[in-house]
């Protein structure tokens, strides 16, 4: 039989059986190291919405898509919904740290340094999208991403916070 059932207590949508599961993985890490540019920029004059840098992200990514033979217009909008869902983890936290200043990270990371650290996923992202083009384009992708979605935010114990920024990260990911 070349379609043994599954092992007791486990199921074909174990982790990492979706096609689509690298592109919700990295986005998901985007919105965690998120945490990190908020801490970067808290109490300092760096505005939470950096027009210039986003242009630098987006263009970038568009970039690496062509090289890589991929859509960089389905790059960019797939970019465009990250940096919002970014944003979205960063007004969160300077809600939570207005509202509770005990709960602001006791150290300032270095914005350059979290930057490069998002340069590296992003280019990992711009990969995942070029290789999951078959998948996106289904007409299951919808129902496969809404699984991964779930699964990634239980196996990383995303708060409500981090699970709406993954949501936000996801809409242009399909079609
Ligand atoms: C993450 C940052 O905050 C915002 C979101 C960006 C992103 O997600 O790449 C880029 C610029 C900012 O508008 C940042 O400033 O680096």
């Amino acid at each position: 039989d070349p379609h043994p059932a599954p092992p007791a207590g486990r199921t074909v949508s174990a982790p990492g059986h979706g096609a689509l599961d690298p592109v919700v993985r990295l986005a998901a890490r985007r919105v965690l190291v998120s945490d990190q540019v908020a801490a970067a920029k808290w109490g300092t004059s760096a505005p939470i919405d950096d027009p210039a840098r986003e242009r630098q992200v987006l263009d970038g990514a568009a970039a690496e898509a062509v090289r890589l033979g991929a859509d960089p217009a389905v790059t960019r909008r797939i970019f465009r919904d990250q940096i919002e869902a970014s944003k979205v983890v960063q007004r969160g936290l300077y809600r939570r740290w207005t509202a509770d200043p005990r709960t602001v990270p006791p150290v300032r990371p270095d914005l350059a340094a979290v930057r490069a650290e998002l340069n590296e996923l992003g280019d990992r992202l711009v990969h995942a999208i070029a290789g999951t083009a078959t998948a996106r384009a289904a007409r299951s992708c919808p129902a496969h991403l809404g699984l991964e979605y779930l699964e990634v935010g239980r196996e990383l114990h995303l708060d409500a916070l981090h699970r709406a920024a993954l949501a936000r990260a996801l809409p242009s990911v399909c079609g």
